[in-house]
Order: structure tokens, then sequence, then C-alpha cells
């Protein structure tokens, strides 16, 4: 438990920028240690496996994300996480607009195939739910030191030439397989997965397919934090009410 008066850490990070178009940011030490043993502590009895959305709309389980997911109730630790998602973004975006962080948990063998964020099917876009999903952060809360595998690939992307990118990105993988983010504690990669087409409608963006590459040996807990194009009815935000 956390004591009334918490205030959020003031943090540090510098930020990279993968690519323009689709707009994607790394972000180091987007967590501190003490948020990440937080996130740890307070998800660990509540994961279940992980469901996705179908064609209708309903939760389904599916072979195509094998790992172990849990929405989080808001405490003032990840309250300071969520301000610092939403400062992040800039001053337009509400808090209302934040789905409740999700975190995911992968064991060996686990893994989620190529998918955008963003949804194509209309029940999963309603009034309700805030439209659809313009962002992401994909956070790294924890990963075991031996890991091998269990980066985030995006594979149509084109990677980077700069050197320095390989302390981040899977510089072994070959041009063909994309950007493939390696899973360090505590960083983030960001990405706007919508924008405006035409008559400044907002649009999918095919290029942000992206996905959790199998954990071959090790564990690692991420989270993702969604933000909407609007408000999300009481029911469906962490905040309730
Ligand atoms: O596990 C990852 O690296 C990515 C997970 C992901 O894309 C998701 O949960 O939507
Ligand atoms: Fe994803």
């Amino acid at each position: 438990s956390t004591p009334q008066n918490y205030t959020c850490p003031h943090h540090l990070y510098t930020i990279h920028t993968l690519s323009h178009s689709p707009l994607i940011l790394y972000i180091p030490s987007f967590l501190t240690p003490s948020e990440a043993a937080h996130l740890q502590s307070v998800s660990a009895s509540q994961f279940q496996s992980s469901q996705i959305a179908d064609q209708s709309g309903k939760q389904q389980q599916a072979l195509t994300r094998t790992s172990k997911s849990t929405s989080l109730a808001t405490d003032p630790v990840i309250r300071c996480i969520e301000e610092r998602a939403l400062a992040f973004q800039g001053y337009d975006v509400r808090r209302e607009q934040l789905e409740p962080l999700q975190l995911v948990q992968y064991g060996e063998g686990q893994n989620y195939r190529p998918h955008t964020d963003w949804f194509t099917s209309a029940s999963q876009t309603t009034a309700e739910y805030g439209g659809n999903r313009i962002s992401s952060f994909f956070v790294y809360v924890a990963v075991s030191d031996n890991i091998i595998g269990g980066g985030t690939q995006f594979p149509l992307l084109d990677a980077p030439r700069d050197e320095r990118w390989c302390a981040i990105i899977d510089c072994d993988k070959s041009w063909e397989e994309g950007v493939t983010f390696r899973p360090v504690q505590g960083n983030a990669v960001f990405w706007r997965n919508m924008n405006e087409g035409r008559e400044g409608k907002l649009e999918g963006d095919a290029q942000t397919l992206h996905a959790g590459l199998p954990v071959l040996r090790g564990s690692k807990l991420g989270m993702n934090i969604w933000t909407r194009e609007r408000d999300l009815d009481g029911k469906y935000r962490s905040d309730g009410i």
C-alpha cells in the first residue's frame, strides 16, 4: 500500500524517434524501478488467459495471443504513471480517454501474433469505448535476466541504419523482418495508431502492425497504456463512476 501524500517521482527520460510516420518513439526508463516493482506486486495474483475481441466484438481466448493479462484499478502509484502517459501526449488528451492499464505476462513459448491495436470492427469502437485507440505505449515492466526472444516486432517498418540503435533494437534480424525492440526493463515504446486521413478523419495506420515475439527462455511482464479518441464510459475506466 502507498501513503496518501505520495508524490510522483520526477522522470528524466530521453526520447529516441524511430519513425515519423507512423510516429514511433522509444522511451528509456519510462518507469522507475519502484514503480515496476509496485506493478508486479499489485498484479501478481490477478492474471488470466488473455482475450482478444473477435469481429462481433465478443472477447475470446485465442491461439494468436497466448499470454496472461489483467487490468489494473488505479492507486497513487498507477495514477502517476497515467499522468505521465497523458502529459507525454500533450495537453489535449484527457484522463477519461485512458483505458485501465493492462499488464501482460508471457512465460516460455508465449507470444502475441501480428496485430494492430486499433480496431476494424465497429463493436469495439462504440461511443462507450470512446471510439478507437489513437495511441499505444508498450512498457517492459519486468524482464528476466535470462530472457531470449520476447521482443516487440514491427514487421512493416524499415530498420534504422545507425549502429547506436542496436542497444535498443535487435540488429541480428534481417531487413525483411522490420524492427524488433528488445525487451528492456523499465523502457517503453510509444506509437500513434491513427492518422488524419481525408477530411481530417482519423484512420488506423496499417504500418503499426506489430507482434510480441515468442519468449523462448525466461519471462516478460509488459504493460499496455491505450488512449482512445474520446472519453470512455465510466464503466470501462479504472477510475470508474
Ligand atoms: O508483447 C509485446 O511485445 C507486444 C504486446 C502487444 O502488442 C499487445 O499486448 O497489444
Ligand atoms: Fe499490441
